[in-house]
């Protein structure tokens, strides 16, 4: 038997969980894009710029930067109380800074004469008087913007609310809210939208409706930013991931690099003999991880050289494949030290 194979039982394997940097790989799309890019993306998409904002004792924004550039559904995930809210706040100029910019079409909000033409927001889906219809809500504020009242029936018609739009809002849904609230945005036909938490109170059918919706609104070439905590909402949508954390910027960068990134050069093998091959394994300098029931994970050994590990120690295996990490799992990875209010640890944890 080959020494590399009579490893003494007792023997300990160290599962060496990889860490993802914050940051470095990342980033490296974003603190590429060009002077001309960066000029395209200020003229028509929207640029926040080192955002720095303090409640008190608490500090909100910690230096936020990034792009929503036209054409792309930006999903700008974080944990609670990582500064997402607050940032949009900001662009919307209803939050001052303590530094930093925040422009629509390299404007700021303030600066614009009539801004519903510019970017349309959904903030607070409740924010409307209860009392009366969705299509009254919508013509008040047409009207209030000085905007045709043929346009209300248009975005009526672009969020499936004809049904309800003459009944009173008071009595609509959350979901049914967030349509209204997304009729709202699109008011002025502008060529940037930004929903905070769009998917809140979404049934299964609603949610895949908002994915198709939102993607659509790219298609026609806006600038899309969506807010939400919950990954499982921005996958599928999303072209683009804004991953904050404690006020300012984890990660900026394309879904699939993302994950591309995240996968570094770790190999899945899985197997019944999850200990024996991760003796064996480990002992030819690779670090091993236990992932799954029979799945573990290896970084430090080619796909190949694994194969013939585990032949020549007879380990019994049915895969060998590149690891390829969920977007759940690299969101979870990127902000665990980000998490503003953790579950509580289980008393038999403390105990071990
Ligand atoms: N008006 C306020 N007064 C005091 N603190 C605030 C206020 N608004 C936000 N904060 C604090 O600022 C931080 C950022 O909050 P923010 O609402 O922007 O986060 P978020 O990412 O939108 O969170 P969530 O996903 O829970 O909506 C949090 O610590 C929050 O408690």
């Amino acid at each position: 038997m080959p020494r590399r194979c009579q490893i003494p039982g007792s023997s300990r394997v160290a599962a060496t969980a990889t860490r993802l940097e914050p940051g470095a790989a990342y980033n490296r799309r974003h603190e590429s894009i060009s002077n001309r890019e960066f000029a395209a993306v200020s003229a028509q998409g929207i640029v926040v710029a080192g955002l720095r904002k303090r409640y008190g004792a608490t500090l909100a924004l910690d230096g936020m930067s990034f792009t929503v550039r036209p054409g792309l559904v930006t999903g700008f995930v974080g944990p609670n109380g990582a500064g997402k809210s607050t940032t949009m706040r900001v662009v919307l100029g209803l939050d001052a800074v303590e530094e930093g910019t925040a422009l629509i079409e390299g404007r700021r909000y303030r600066g614009l004469r009539h801004p519903l033409n510019h970017i349309g927001s959904l903030l607070d889906a409740s924010a409307l008087h209860p009392g009366r219809s969705g299509r009254d809500h919508l013509l008040w504020l047409a009207h209030s913007q000085g905007l045709a009242a043929r346009r209300v029936d248009q975005v009526i018609e672009q969020v499936g609310l004809i049904p309800a739009a003459r009944r009173k809002a008071g009595g609509y849904s959350l979901g049914m809210r967030q349509r209204l609230g997304i009729a709202a945005a699109l008011l002025g036909d502008p060529p940037a939208v930004m929903l905070d938490e769009p998917f809140n109170g979404m049934d299964p059918e609603g949610i895949v409706w908002m994915r198709g919706f939102l993607r659509s609104l790219a298609a026609q070439g806006r600038a899309v930013l969506v807010s939400s905590h919950l990954m499982s909402e921005v996958q599928d949508t999303a072209d683009h991931l804004v991953v904050v954390g404690r006020g300012k910027v984890i990660a900026d960068a394309g879904v699939a690099d993302l994950i591309a990134a995240a996968s570094g050069n770790r190999v899945a093998v899985r197997t019944t003999a999850g200990t024996a091959a991760m003796r064996v394994l480990a002992q030819a300098g690779a670090a091993v991880a236990a992932v799954g029931r029979d799945t573990i994970t290896v970084t430090g050994l080619s796909p190949d050289r694994i194969v013939g590990l585990l032949n020549e120690c007879t380990v019994a295996f049915s895969e060998v494949s590149p690891h390829r990490p969920t977007l759940e799992e690299v969101y979870l990875e990127l902000t665990r030290e980000a998490v503003e209010f953790r579950t509580a640890t289980p008393p038999e944890e403390v105990a071990r």
